[in-house]
């Protein structure tokens, strides 16, 4: 049977090993859970059920060894590996995307920008020339890409995430204000802004509703 594992303990662990990195760059050791938790805003109890997920971690009294849980949590993550990912949508975000650094450092590697607009394809963005949207599955195959990234117009979406996935993509993260239908076995994480400024202006009036403001599962 498989354990599910909720998308809050996913961000916890991309939290925790925040955390251990900055550690390990100071010099490593050891960490307790109970460390981890204030680092990371959370209680020691919720650090150990969220890593008990994943089978055993650390000794009772002694602490984890940084290295080694950074090194697990990298495992679990799948960051113990490069991912090449494409990106659709040569547009405001697409450029804002491409030039974030902090993807390469962390193993997401924007490998081949595709756009629909004559006018764009062709442009050299650093290392890359941006292709045309039309060889999509072509620039899968040759790329063996598994990861996308959508930031085209709403429309536009759900056939580019079809011809993606019927070329091998897996996994999709969506700019684009829209749901999208996938097969089961392809992951959707979809960024709305919108929402998350919807979400903090909710946190903001909360104490006018009566309404306490909790961050659990
Ligand atoms: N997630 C968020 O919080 C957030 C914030 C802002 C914008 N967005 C969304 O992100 C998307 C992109 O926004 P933007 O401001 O970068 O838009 P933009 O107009 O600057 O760029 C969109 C790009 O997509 C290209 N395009 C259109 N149809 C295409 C197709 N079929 N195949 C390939 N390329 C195609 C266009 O030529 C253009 O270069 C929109 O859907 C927008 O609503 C999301």
């Amino acid at each position: 049977m498989s354990t599910k594992v909720s998308d809050s303990t996913i961000r916890r662990l991309s939290h925790y090993l925040r955390i251990l990195e900055t550690l390990e760059r100071s010099g490593g050791g050891t960490v307790s859970s109970t460390h981890l938790a204030q680092a990371a805003g959370t209680t020691a109890a919720q650090v150990r059920k969220d890593l008990s997920l994943f089978g055993s971690f650390g000794k009772r009294g002694l602490g984890y060894q940084v290295a080694d849980l950074g090194d697990r949590i990298r495992g679990i993550l799948g960051l113990d590996r490069s991912w090449p990912v494409v990106l659709v949508g040569a547009g405001r975000i697409g450029s804002a995307l491409f030039e974030y650094r902090d993807f390469r450092r962390r193993g997401f590697e924007i490998v081949s920008v595709l756009d629909r607009d004559a006018r764009k394809v062709g442009v050299r963005w650093g290392p890359i020339e941006i292709e045309d949207a039309a060889t999509l599955e072509a620039v899968i195959a040759r790329e063996s890409v598994e990861m996308l990234i959508l930031a085209v117009p709403a429309p536009a979406a759900q056939e580019i995430v079809d011809r993606a996935v019927a070329a091998g993509v897996r996994g999709v993260l969506n700019f684009a204000p829209v749901r999208l239908r996938t097969p089961d076995g392809v992951f959707v994480h979809n960024v709305n802004m919108v929402m998350e400024l919807e979400a903090l202006s909710f946190d903001l009036t909360s104490r006018e509703h009566g309404l306490e403001v909790g961050r659990g599962d």
